[in-house]
């Protein structure tokens, strides 16, 4: 458990009319908790691991409950949202990566909230994108964003989210994609390799089933197969650590396949949504990859699109650096959603 504080620009110290608000971030493996105390002012900061509470309420009842919050003296919350890591299309939320599921109804009773806002984690990310500063995201390649152009995003962690901002006349719309669940398209040999390894688990081989941290260990799997090696039982984060310590390797080629795949699919995004503003990475993954990623083929794979070549090869794509992005975006909807009440 992490306590910490930030703040975004602008700093602004009026407090709310309605009192502190509470953001969330649920993914599949961390829930990621707040305040905001003050327009912009995000503080109390905590990362749970969903995996020791039997539910979402249990672990927002915990985190109330918790020292970083009473120590705060922050009481009189009324108002929350949640970003989500699964498709929000009614009362009854189902994570896809995670057996949590809740009614945001009975949610909003059990708190005693006014408003509980809950949106899909990748919306909220997406929500995000034009509020980062220069030194919360690291340019990888590509020329300058075209303005007024669709931005896209994806990111790798539990699962593969997908999102994008597309500009209107009254800003921007987030929309709400399930693009992790599209079909994995190999571009190589040894990817139609690691494709047909995938099959003998999974009937539908999506991309979220190779890019994810339980994609990491499956490439590692059917590339060790692929090439009559042993294999380990190895988490995600200890082939990427043997990756980047230059002690395995099979962990360098898993990475390396990794982050090419991730090209494949973020140039796909592009030129799906003529992302021309660019196309920004977020998840758990890729950031902590570092300088690897930088120089892995991502940015290659990116541009390889044929007679499109040309075309992705001024779109910039960025890895979000800023640590928790998506408390920004859902504090903007839950704004939104209270100021139109
Ligand atoms: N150093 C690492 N290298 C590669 N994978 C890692 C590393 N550390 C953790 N992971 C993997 O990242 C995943 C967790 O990602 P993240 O921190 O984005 O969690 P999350 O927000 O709960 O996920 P999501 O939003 O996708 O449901 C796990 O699958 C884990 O195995």
């Amino acid at each position: 458990m992490t306590a910490q504080s930030l703040q975004t620009p602008p700093f602004l110290t009026t407090a709310f009319p309605g009192g502190p608000r509470l953001l969330a971030d649920i993914g599949g493996t961390n829930a990621r908790f707040a305040l905001e105390t003050a327009p912009g002012k995000i503080e109390a900061i905590e990362v749970l691991a969903c995996a020791a509470y039997p539910t979402l309420a249990a672990a927002l009842v915990a985190y109330l409950a918790s020292p970083t919050v009473t120590q705060a003296g922050v009481t009189g919350i009324r108002n929350g949202a949640i970003a989500i890591a699964n498709p929000v299309t009614g009362d009854m939320v189902r994570m896809t990566n995670h057996h949590w599921e809740f009614s945001i109804e009975a949610l909003r009773r059990e708190v005693n909230f006014d408003t509980l806002v809950v949106v899909n984690d990748f919306t909220a990310l997406a929500s995000s994108l034009p509020q980062l500063s220069a030194t919360q995201k690291h340019q990888v390649g590509g020329g300058t964003a075209i303005a007024g152009t669709p931005l896209g995003l994806i990111g790798a962690g539990t699962g593969l989210g997908v999102s994008g901002l597309i500009p209107g006349k009254d800003g921007w719309t987030a929309l709400l994609s399930e693009g992790g669940h599209v079909t994995f398209s190999p571009a190589t040999p040894t990817e139609v390799a690691i494709l047909q390894y995938a099959w003998k688990e999974f009937e539908h081989v999506s991309a979220e089933r190779l890019m994810s941290g339980a994609g990491i260990e499956l490439i590692y799997r059917a590339l060790a197969d692929h090439t009559d090696m042993p294999a380990e039982k190895l988490s995600a984060a200890e082939i990427s650590r043997r990756a980047l310590a230059g002690e395995c390797t099979l962990c360098d080629e898993v990475i390396e396949a990794f982050c090419c795949m991730l090209g494949t699919i973020a140039g796909n995004i592009a030129v799906t949504l003529g992302a021309q503003g660019g196309i920004y990475i977020g998840g758990g993954i890729v950031p902590r990859l570092g300088e690897r990623f930088d120089r892995s083929g991502f940015r290659a794979r990116f541009e390889s699109k044929g007679r499109f070549n040309k075309y992705l090869s001024a779109v910039p794509t960025w890895v979000i650096t800023a640590e928790y992005p998506a408390f920004v975006g859902v504090s903007a909807i839950l704004s939104e959603r209270l100021a139109a009440a």
